[in-house]
C-alpha cells in the first residue's frame, strides 16, 4: 500500500450486540477520489462509515489510513435526522464549530470570522448567517453542515445521503463543489447516495452495500 490509497478496509466485521452488519469486510480508497456507496436501506451503510470513523469498534477487521500513517483528520457529515433538532444555534455558530479542533484554550472564535465567512460563501450561505440553523430549508441546513464539515479542514470527508431530499440547485452546488476540492485539495471523498444513475455519472467509484458485504459496481 502506498500514498496513494487512502482507506484500506481488511475482513472489518461489525455487528450490533450479537447480529451481524458487515462481514469481513475488504476494499480500498484511492486518495483523491469521490467514492460511492449504493444499497438497500439497512444494509449496513452509515455502519461502514462510523467504523471507519472509528465510531464503532469492530469486533474484528483493520482499517488503515494513507499506508498506516496514524489516523487523519477525518470529517462527517451525518444524516440530518440524526442531528438534534433542539439545537437552538445560528448558521453562524454551527457553521464556526468547524474550526473547534483548531482553536487553542484561550483563542477567540472572532479571530477567525474570515474563514467561517469563506466557508459560508463555498456554499452560497453568506446572507442566511444570522438565521437558526433549524429555520433553514432541509437544503441548505445540509449546505451549512457541509461548510461545518469543510472548514476542520478533514483529508477525508464522509458525507452520509448528501443529497437526500435536496432541489437540483443545492443537489449540483454540492457537487460542483465536492468535485472542486477533490481536484484543487486531493480530498477524499466517501458518500451514501440512493441514485445510481447520478452516482454512475459523478463519482469515481461505486461500491455495492448488501447482505453484509461490500462489493465493487465500478
Ligand atoms: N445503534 C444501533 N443498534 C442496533 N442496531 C442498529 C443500530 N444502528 C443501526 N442498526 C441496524 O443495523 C442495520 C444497518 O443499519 P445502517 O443504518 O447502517 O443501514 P443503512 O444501509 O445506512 O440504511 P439506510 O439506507 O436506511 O440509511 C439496520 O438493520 C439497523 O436497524
Amino acid at each position: 500500500m502506498n500514498r496513494k490509497t487512502a482507506i484500506r478496509v481488511e475482513d472489518l466485521t461489525v455487528a450490533y450486540d450479537s447480529r451481524l452488519i458487515l462481514e469481513k469486510v475488504s476494499l480500498e480508497v484511492t486518495a483523491g477520489q469521490i467514492v460511492g456507496f449504493i444499497g438497500p436501506n439497512g444494509a449496513g451503510k452509515t455502519t461502514l462509515f462510523r467504523a471507519l470513523l472509528g465510531l464503532i469498534k469492530p469486533i474484528a477487521g483493520r482499517v488503515t489510513f494513507f499506508g498506516d500513517a496514524g489516523r487523519p483528520n477525518l470529517g462527517y457529515v451525518p444524516q440530518q435526522d440524526r442531528l438534534d433538532p433542539l439545537y437552538p444555534l445560528t448558521v453562524w455558530e454551527v457553521v464556526a464549530m468547524g474550526l473547534y479542533r483548531d482553536l487553542g484554550p484561550w483563542e477567540r472564535l472572532s479571530r477567525h470570522k474570515s474563514k467561517v465567512l469563506d466557508a459560508l460563501k463555498t456554499v452560497r450561505l453568506e446572507r442566511e448567517y444570522r438565521r437558526k440553523f433549524w429555520e433553514l430549508s432541509h437544503g441548505q441546513r445540509q449546505r451549512a453542515l457541509l461548510a461545518r464539515a469543510l472548514l476542520s479542514r478533514p483529508e477525508i470527508l464522509f458525507l452520509d445521503e448528501p443529497f437526500s431530499g435536496l432541489d437540483m440547485e443545492s443537489t449540483t452546488l454540492i457537487s460542483q463543489q465536492l468535485t472542486r476540492l477533490k481536484s484543487e485539495q486531493n480530498l477524499t471523498i466517501l458518500l451514501i447516495h440512493h441514485d445510481l444513475p447520478f452516482l454512475r455519472g459523478w463519482a469515481d467509484r461505486v461500491f455495492w452495500v448488501d447482505n453484509g458485504r461490500v462489493s465493487p459496481l465500478t
